[in-house]
């Protein structure tokens, strides 16, 4: 039986980290340093698709809550205290508040979307039952 690592993602073992349309365009030493940097940012890109994953697994939940007791999918109060937060964090990490801002509306918009979905097969379950 081969040996399988369920920790990795299925095509880890398909990605090419060397992969780049400059392969044979720039000096060896140059290649060296951007392919030790790209290493990290590999590495931060699968971490970020695992907290996204976490996220929507708890929002999921939050979306199921709603739609029993018939709550509405968005909750502008909510989102207005979290954009501020981040904003804060954003300018304290050096990074762009209006990217972080934006980043977040644009998985909000996501949740919302997924929340609206869950409120209408809830409500046509209960119809049907
Ligand atoms: C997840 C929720 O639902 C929506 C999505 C939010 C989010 O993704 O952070 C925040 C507020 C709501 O508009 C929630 O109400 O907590």
């Amino acid at each position: 039986m081969t040996e399988q690592n369920n920790a990795l993602p299925h095509d880890a073992d398909s990605f090419n980290p060397a992969a780049s349309s400059l392969a044979g365009h720039v000096d060896r030493t140059v290649m060296d340093e951007l392919l030790s940097i790209r290493s990290s940012i590999d590495n931060i890109d699968a971490t970020l698709v695992f907290l996204l994953a976490e996220r929507f697994k708890a929002t999921q939940k939050v979306g199921v809550l709603k739609a029993t007791h018939k709550l509405p999918a968005g909750d502008p109060g909510r989102e207005a205290a979290q954009i501020a937060r981040l904003r804060r964090l954003a300018e304290d990490a050096h990074l762009d508040p209006a990217f972080a801002e934006k980043f977040l509306n644009f998985i909000i918009s996501e949740v919302i979307r997924h929340h609206e979905a869950i409120a209408e097969d809830h409500q046509i379950s209960s119809q049907q039952a």
